[in-house]
């Protein structure tokens, strides 16, 4: 997951591949809570890990449930069945409305005294429809904040009052139908003697959510009937019995996104036609499966089978570009976001109608969208309850956009769709990390199959002399952009250490075998470790004799070129920081950003001093000094690809800098060559 302050999309031109989708988020947390309430143990299986069912699983574990999680997608709840949870309570619920409707209606239902809150968004967002439902059959529900909205009490600690179970209860359904959800999973407790109707007041919005809870419910035993989605009925003797082990599906809101790219992305050499999704199908038992119809409309090209679906862009006029659409999206309430992005790639103008709800997620989703799709340079008309989006006119209508994504996951996703705009600008997403309430790896999966022109894939060099902090700086920038990291040294220094374990010297004469042996090297870097074959070498190739030795074998031209292919391939999507002596003048000329960091020697030697001692070698600060101005001399002086500032680098002395400060103003350059404005703070 990237958990940088931003992440800053290159503009993209193609992708093609394969993506598996964690699994479906509503699927998820109605499984967890439907086994929360049965006998016996549930085996959970392709469970989606991300913030949402993290607060789940947390709450089911302070009711009182067994929950045992293998690390990876698979988990064992056992039930209360029946028993009573153990109370008092206190529930964070985060901003997951899957978690905080049900558990209050369920709770409420088994009786003891709970809080249930969440962050501040949660606080805003609408449960009073809910609680009047379940203070009409008598339970003990107090507002903690404002009236209708979390945080709440359940005060049942005398057990749960005599239930109003004779007449209907009644729930709205036009406002969230996380309501009527939350008490279809409730009320079974209740129906064990009597059957339990449920009229829903208004017309009721996103029926497909209510298919899958009654789908699901199903499968944990409860089969209830319902007539026109109007009034549903729970029949009498209903018990919760787990089905011992169940699948989640992958999300269809996740495969809108990628349904999305395949309809927008050209292919390109090398890579499948295409985008092919693993985990979701044709037959899901997901509403948001209908975002392919919507897709299809614009120009998409899909076909699928009950788990899988694959999607190619249209032929030029005949759905490239897409075409616009004016669509009902109450059946596809979440997924309809996407159609939003995908308006930017329409001929025409593009409406989305029956979206109130969005409004009353986790941000208004309305004027979010609206917001940030005029930031790229679309036209964006929006009312209560539609939105309505014209793309730029012409290329210069578009605009380079620092999306502020209001801690919206969707937000999120979606807009990184914008940066296949075909004015080829980049696209900045900020908190990207919020995509973890669904897709904690979705960046991750979208740079599996998005493909950008190489020159367009940044690239910050930081070259300098020996311990001049280069590794450190180019390490930190990294982690600071999300960008990925190559420390070209590492390269030498390990071609060395196995030129000198293969019994060669490094010296002219075994020039061309130890140039062979750097093309072919078994180098892997895993979680920080490099391993050569199965070797872990990441200490031996840190010593001061093995950067002498990789000096040496960097002076060998045949080397440097054996080396080069392998140094390129770290150019990868988002982006690049390398750092090395070389990576400005010779293996990234193009670079929009060189550093030449520098410091004293007498301060580099020091330094080295201390990182020495401090991993216990011992080390000698005179020799230390004469062995980095030995090994700069040679790196300086050898006839190919010497060590020197690019012509266009920027010169950085950070003999007086702390590493922080070095950090920050490489940063601080970047930012002056991006299109974009200086991040703000974040707003709500
Ligand atoms: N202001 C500073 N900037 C960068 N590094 C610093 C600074 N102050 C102290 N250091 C320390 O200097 C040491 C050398 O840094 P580093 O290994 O990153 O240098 P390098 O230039 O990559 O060295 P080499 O050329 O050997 O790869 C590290 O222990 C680092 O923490
Ligand atoms: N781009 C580069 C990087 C390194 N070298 C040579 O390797 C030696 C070790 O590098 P470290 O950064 O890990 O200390 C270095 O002294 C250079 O001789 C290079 O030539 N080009």
């Amino acid at each position: 997951m990237f958990s940088t302050p931003h992440l800053d999309l290159p503009a993209l031109d193609a992708a093609g591949g394969e993506v598996h989708l964690p699994g479906s988020k509503s699927i998820s947390n109605r499984v967890l809570l439907l086994a929360a309430l049965s006998a016996g143990t549930t085996t959970v299986h392709d469970l989606l890990a991300s913030d949402d069912t993290r607060v789940m699983l947390d709450a089911l574990r302070q009711i009182g449930c067994t929950v045992d999680e293998d690390g990876g997608t698979t988990v064992r709840i056992t039930g209360l069945g029946g028993g009573a949870p153990r109370s008092p309570a206190q529930l964070f619920m985060g901003n997951a409305g899957t978690a905080m409707r049900p558990l209050t209606a369920a709770l409420s239902l088994l009786g003891g005294e709970f809080e249930l809150s969440g962050v501040p968004r949660m606080h805003e967002r609408p449960i009073g429809d809910l609680v009047d439902a379940l203070r009409q059959l008598g339970c003990q529900i107090d507002y903690l904040g404002n009236d209708g909205y979390p945080p709440l009490r359940i005060a049942h600690g005398q057990g749960v009052p005599p239930l109003a179970l004779a007449e209907p209860i009644r729930v709205r359904g036009d406002v969230s139908s996380q309501f009527l959800t939350a008490l279809l999973m409730a009320l079974p407790l209740a129906a064990r003697t009597q059957a339990i109707e449920i009229e829903v007041v208004g017309e009721l919005i996103s029926k497909p959510y209510i298919a899958i809870t009654l789908q699901l419910l199903s499968r944990f035993g409860i089969t209830v009937t319902h007539q026109d989605w109007q009034r549903f009925t729970i029949p009498a003797g209903s018990q919760y019995r787990s089905p011992g082990e169940i699948h989640v599906e992958a999300d269809a809101s996740s495969a809108s996104y990628f349904i999305a790219l395949g309809a927008i992305a050209a292919g390109h050499a090398g890579v499948p036609e295409g985008i092919r999704i693993h985990g979701v199908g044709l037959d899901s038992i997901q509403g948001d499966i209908r975002f392919v119809e919507a897709a299809r409309a614009m120009g998409a090209q899909v076909t699928g089978g009950a788990n899988w679906l694959h999607i190619r862009r249209g032929e030029p006029g005949q759905g490239w570009p897409l075409k616009a659409i004016a669509l009902d999206c109450n059946h596809i309430p979440d997924a309809a976001m996407t159609l939003a992005v995908m308006a930017l790639y329409a001929e025409g103008t593009t409406t989305l109608t029956n979206i109130a709800s969005w409004r009353v997620k986790e941000t208004d989703r309305i004027a979010a969208m609206a917001t940030e799709l005029r930031k790229l340079g679309a036209t964006v008309e929006e009312g209560a309850d539609f939105i309505r989006v014209t793309p730029p006119a012409q290329l210069a209508d578009w605009k380079a956009a620092s999306i502020h994504t209001y801690d919206d996951h969707r937000v999120a996703m979606c807009f990184s769709l914008a940066a296949f705009n075909p004015a080829g600008l980049p696209v900045r997403i900020e908190d990207p990390k919020c995509v973890a309430k669904t897709f904690p790896d979705y960046f991750e999966a979208l740079f599996s199959v998005a493909h950008a022109a190489t020159e367009r894939i940044p690239v910050i060099c930081i070259d300098g002399p020996t311990a001049s902090g280069k590794g450190t700086v180019a390490a930190a920038v990294a982690q600071r952009l999300g960008y990925r990291f190559l420390d070209s040294g590492a390269m030498y220094r390990i071609t060395a250490l196995a030129a000198l374990r293969a019994g060669l010297a490094i010296d002219a004469t075994h020039e061309s075998r130890i140039a062979d042996m750097a093309k072919t090297l078994p180098v892997h870097f895993e979680g920080g470790r490099v391993l050569l074959g199965q070797d872990d070498v990441t200490e031996a190739i840190r010593t001061e004799e093995a950067g002498m030795n990789a000096s040496r074998v960097s002076a060998l031209p045949a080397v440097r070129e054996a080396l080069v292919d392998l140094q390129h391939s770290f150019r990868r999507l988002p982006g690049l920081v390398a750092d090395g002596r070389d990576m400005g003048t010779v293996i990234f000329p193009g670079a929009p950003l060189k550093v030449y960091l520098t410091a004293s020697a007498a301060c580099r030697a020091e330094r080295r001093y201390k990182q020495l001692i401090s991993k216990g070698f011992s080390a000698n600060i005179a020799d230390l000094r004469a062995d980095l101005e030995a090994r700069d001399a040679r790196d300086s002086s050898r006839s190919v690809a010497p060590l020197k500032p690019a012509q266009d680098a920027l010169v950085l002395d950070n003999s007086d800098l702390t590493i922080d400060e070095a950090v920050e103003k490489v940063l601080a350059w970047w930012q002056e060559r991006q299109p974009f404005a200086a991040p703000v703070a974040a707003q709500g």
